[in-house]
């Protein structure tokens, strides 16, 4: 090793040699610190540099700000080599809980190991796992920590997700919960294979508490890494913020799970795997305008203003786990998402079809990402609005289960061209913090107006109707195409589901809610604060609601009608003309594709002129405004109270924020 650093000097050696050297050769030399000292002084600030700091923390070090390390060797040397459990967890999910803290375990090495893994591996299940296990098994050590890595997940759903203020569930659930299981599984095959038998995932049932305490004592464990759903510092500090944070029941949850491992004596150390800026760090600054507040473009500013999310660490060369499986309930023991049997005992299949249009596994979502960035990225701006997808990325069930990160979807994105190539592409990650953001300020989103005098809106209460939107048999061809491949995959791209959703809410004048919980159910991709965040604007009572016009009966989205031939086939046969409005077709070009309005396919559920469907939405939002004025502006912008926490010097104050200018017109009639 000394000998290629002189031959770095020398200048016949690259710096990308001398840093894949050092990696080699790190963990079997014992002068490795002072000749790490010695490299960093050698290597300019780049990527070797990087790629020499990356390759020490995969070994297990720690390195302090000025970039020397503190190897974990030093303090858990007495232990090396010993098998001191350790075994992830993660709340509701998988995840890892590690130990180490028996005698002479080293208390640093063990989470330089772990943010490693975590930095390089994005979460499941809202945290955590993945794989990357393709390059895992290469490389040397890993192993310098001491003690081994095990992986926990545990189920108990009962201790996620029901809003205690609205009494409703929001436990993932339906088309989410299978594809949960399916990662679950692939990530358990990849560990198995890449690694060795120790790495498969151990199963447990909850209460998270004990059956984590009990997998921690039956390896050995001395910590539990997870990666976070919440935020310490703030839940320190603000109960009641904490009552809502990400997700508000998981991050009581997780609070609870956390001080309770302590309290038992096992070291707890959270991660955040999930998003680029933790919501909680984001203060808004409105004393300068640019946007109104709770919108994108603020958020972005504040942002900017934070550290940049840090860059993602190379996967680690080695993981140390235990000789063999661990033992515990199989995957299928849990029953995250069970079939229903018919009366003849057999099972009703209803995700062949999310199998048949996704491959659930990180290997899936690698391809997925290079796909889309070779051939949707650079369309992106031009594109991205049609119904079939062709040019946007479909990875938002692989970001919300961490089998990708969005830290590596940001860095992969910037290096193809960034914003050069898409600025809304390169912002889409941005609305997702928001989303997250939006959810620790109001964290009754999913089902309370953040607009508070909009809960007084009159809605109509039609089951039947609900029913048909959710089926897809609404009478209007694009909705129904978007509800079915709903149904099918658990999926549509983001035109369609806005058209869908401004067509429950605006035409149909039913709640938001019903909108919201059905998506909670059906989408694979179901995240709470994407999703409540997304109806309330659809709704009209979110910090941006939509100010536009999303028409039932638009071709924009499907100018060919190949979209809605696809998953309407009982219009297919009908001339692209007609397609997404078969009423107005001749009687005669309906019998010859086939069609019967009220037989093959159901007349539409409403009649009515759209536009004055519209207007008496608009009416009834006004009226429910009425109810409060002094939650309304002069110049008709709504107000609301900006929550503690939000901004960096406005909490407290009663804000103006967007208002259509249509209502604000209502307002002043
Ligand atoms: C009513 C409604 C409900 C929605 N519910 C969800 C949901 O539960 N889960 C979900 O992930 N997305 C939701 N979205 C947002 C958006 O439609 C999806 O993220 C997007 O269609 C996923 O496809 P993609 O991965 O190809 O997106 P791309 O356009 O390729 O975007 C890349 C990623 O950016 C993020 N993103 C994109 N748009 C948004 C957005 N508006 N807000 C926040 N993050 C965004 C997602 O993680 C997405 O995967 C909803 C949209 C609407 C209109």
């Amino acid at each position: 090793m000394k000998d290629s650093a002189n031959l770095y000097r020398q200048g016949d050696l690259s710096a990308e040699a001398l840093q894949e050297d050092f990696a080699r050769a790190l963990p079997d030399s014992p002068a490795a610190p002072a000749l790490f000292a010695d490299l960093a002084a050698l290597l300019p600030p780049g990527p070797q540099r990087a790629g020499l700091r990356a390759a020490a923390v995969n070994a297990g070090w720690t390195l302090n700000p000025s970039f020397s390390p503190n190897p974990v060797s030093a303090s858990a040397g007495a232990g090396r080599g010993a098998l001191r459990g350790r075994a992830l967890a993660t709340n509701a999910g998988g995840g890892w809980s590690g130990g180490a803290s028996d005698a002479g375990a080293d208390p640093e090495g063990a989470p330089a190991l772990v943010e490693a893994l975590d930095s390089a591996w994005a979460p499941l299940d809202r945290s955590r796992i993945t794989a990357r296990a393709d390059e895992l098994a290469g490389g040397p050590k890993a192993a310098r920590t001491g003690g081994v890595v095990a992986f926990v997940f545990v189920s108990s759903p009962e201790e996620d997700g029901d809003d205690l203020h609205s009494g409703m569930s929001w436990r993932p659930a339906g088309a989410s919960l299978y594809w949960l299981q399916e990662a679950l599984r692939s990530f358990d095959a990849d560990l198995r294979s890449k690694i060795g038998a120790g790495a498969g995932v151990l199963y447990r049932r909850g209460p998270y508490l004990p059956a984590l305490q009990q997998a921690a004592a039956a390896l050995g464990a001395g910590a539990v890494y997870m990666g976070r759903r919440c935020e310490p510092a703030i839940f320190a500090t603000d109960a009641r913020m904490a009552a809502g944070l990400y997700e508000p029941a998981m991050i009581a949850t997780d609070a609870r799970v956390a001080a309770g491992l302590e309290a038992g004596g096992l070291a707890v150390r959270s991660f955040n795997t999930l998003m680029l800026h933790e919501p909680g760090a984001v203060r808004l600054d409105m004393s300068r305008y640019n946007g109104h507040f709770g919108t994108l473009m603020p958020f972005v500013r504040a942002c900017d203003r934070l550290p940049a999310p840090p860059k993602p660490l190379p996967v680690p060369l080695r993981v140390p786990v235990a000789a063999s499986a661990p033992e515990g309930l199989s995957l299928d023991e849990l029953g995250l998402a069970p079939m229903p049997l018919r009366a003849d005992g057999t099972a009703v299949d209803w995700a062949a079809g999310i199998r048949g249009a996704w491959d659930i596994s990180e290997a899936g979502a690698l391809r997925q990402m290079d796909v889309f960035l070779d051939a949707g990225f650079p369309r992106y701006e031009a594109a991205r609005q049609f119904a079939d997808a062709r040019a946007v990325s479909r990875l938002s069930p692989y970001l919300h289960f961490g089998q990708l990160s969005a830290r590596v979807l940001a860095a992969e994105s910037r290096r193809r061209g960034g914003p050069a190539v898409s600025k809304t592409f390169s912002r889409r990650l941005a609305w997702r913090d928001l989303a997250s953001w939006q959810l620790l300020h109001w964290p009754r989103m999913p089902a309370k107006p953040i607009r508070s005098p909009y809960a007084r809106q009159a809605w109509r209460d039609e089951p039947g109707e609900l029913r048909a939107w959710q089926r897809g048999r609404t009478g209007f061809p694009l909705v129904d195409a978007g509800m079915r491949e709903l149904w099918a995959t658990g999926w549509m791209q983001q035109s369609v589901r806005m058209v869908c959703a401004a067509f429950l809410v605006e035409y149909l004048s039913l709640h938001w809610v019903h909108g919201c919980r059905w998506f909670h159910y059906t989408l694979v991709d179901a995240d709470l604060a994407i999703n409540s965040m997304m109806w309330q604007n659809a709704g009209k009572s979110g910090l941006d609601q939509w100010n536009f016009t999303l028409l039932p009966t638009s071709s924009s989205q499907d100018p060919d009608g190949a979209y809605v031939a696809r998953w309407v086939p009982e219009l297919a046969q009908l001339p692209r003309k007609w397609i997404h409005s078969p009423w107005a077709a001749p009687a005669e070009t309906l019998a010859a594709a086939g069609v019967e309005l009220g037989g093959t396919y159901p007349h539409r559920l409403t009649k009515a002129d759209l536009k004055a469907l519209r207007q008496a939405n608009a009416e009834a939002i006004n009226a429910a405004r009425r109810t409060a004025p002094h939650l309304v502006d002069r110049n008709g912008y709504d107000m609301i109270e900006i929550p503690k926490g939000a901004t960096a010097g406005e909490d407290g104050k009663i804000m103006r924020i967007f208002t259509k200018p249509e209502y604000r017109k209502l307002w002043a009639a």
